[in-house]
């Protein structure tokens, strides 16, 4: 058997204060997301941040959870359940899907027991991130080793790393974008937004801003977008230093004051929705532009759990599961739906 793992952030349990901050305590405290020294960083953490952000955040998960959850957990669930009945039509008895999140639940350690209980020797980790960031990527990576720690017997891995710009991934934005502007209609600008990152974060060589920056390239070029049909943003900032350019926000407002009237947002570096772009683009960032002046911004969402994507997404699995050990004569084919 081959266990895919996928592997999203991962989120609070509950809208509360309370959840919020072991949220954020266990996320912030991880030296690859914020790489201060710990003396000058335990106490900006420990004493402001998770004194004051877990109920201003909290009000933000609030006002978009969903019935069942989390939007991220409940996207993400749906994905490997997608990804398990594509696996289950195409490649029956070969490959076990699990998701789990790099903070929080359900854990790492849960995710690869799961695999090994199902007798999963290999396992392709797959950190859901389109594009490579030593924050996101690398901390999953880590932990996964942090785990295999006190594991006798571990498994052979794989990990895919970033698919930023396999065309399977544009082809599926592209169309989810296509299919929802024949649904709503279509706003002369499309606003494509990414979350950021501390700019020292590329200084010190993450390859994030230009797997960003091709990742929208190969998009807009896909959809035949012109110069000035478009612009790409980082969103998201994060405390003072200063984080990758142009800013969201301040976009927003530019675009408004230039006159433009309405934005459709989509935000290519979420695989799934989540606070970042249901609440940060679809709420606030609708604010920031109709109070600048703006007619209307409509949120496109993210790949989900839509078909289009998880054929796409088993597309770009699949070479690893068809190049891993299949039982001897086993027919592939990932062409048919
Ligand atoms: C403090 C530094 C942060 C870095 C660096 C960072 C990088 C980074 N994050 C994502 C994806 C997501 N981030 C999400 C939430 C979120 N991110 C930060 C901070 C950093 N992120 C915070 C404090 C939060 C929590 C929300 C808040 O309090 O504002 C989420 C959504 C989680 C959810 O539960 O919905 C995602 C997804 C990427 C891709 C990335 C680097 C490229
Ligand atoms: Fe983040
Ligand atoms: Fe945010």
């Amino acid at each position: 058997m081959i266990g895919v793992l996928l592997v999203n952030l991962g989120t609070p349990e509950a809208p509360t204060a309370p959840a919020v901050r072991r949220y954020l305590r266990e996320f912030l405290s991880d030296t690859r997301v914020v790489e201060l020294p710990r003396i000058i960083w335990w106490p900006i953490l420990n004493g402001p941040i998770l004194t004051f952000r877990p109920a201003r955040s909290a009000r933000n998960y609030a006002s978009i959870w969903m019935p069942e959850g989390s939007p991220l957990l409940v996207y993400s669930q749906r994905l490997a359940e997608g990804l398990q009945k594509y696996a289950d039509t195409h490649f029956p008895g070969v490959v076990r899907v699990t998701l789990a999140m790099r903070y929080g639940k359900p854990s790492l350690r849960q995710g690869l027991a799961e695999l090994r209980q199902a007798g999963c020797e290999k396992v392709l980790l797959v950190p859901l991130y389109p594009q490579y960031a030593a924050a996101t990527t690398a901390s999953i990576f880590d932990k996964v080793a942090e785990e295999f720690r006190s594991m006798r017997e571990i498994p052979e891995l794989r990990m895919l790393r970033d698919w930023h710009d396999h065309p399977a991934y544009i082809r599926a934005l592209a169309e989810s974008v296509k299919h929802w502007w024949q649904e709503n209609g279509r706003a002369k600008k499309l606003l494509i937004s990414f979350h950021g990152l501390p700019q020292r974060s590329i200084q010190l060589g993450d390859p994030y801003r230009q797997q960003c920056k091709k990742t929208t390239a190969l998009l807009v070029q896909e959809l035949g977008l012109q110069q000035g049909e478009w612009v790409q943003t980082f969103q998201s900032r994060f405390g003072a230093a200063k984080w990758l350019e142009p800013y969201t926000d301040k976009t927003l407002i530019q675009l408004a004051k230039e006159g433009v009237e309405e934005i459709d947002a989509l935000c290519p570096g979420f695989t799934a929705d989540c606070v970042e772009t249901l609440q940060e683009i679809a709420l606030e960032g609708k604010e920031t532009f109709l109070g600048a002046g703006g007619k209307a911004l409509r949120y496109i969402p993210a790949l989900n759990d839509n078909p289009i994507w998880i054929n796409a997404f088993s597309e770009i699995l699949a070479p690893s599961w068809q190049t891993w050990e299949l039982p001897e004569n086993f027919a592939v084919s990932t062409q048919s739906g």
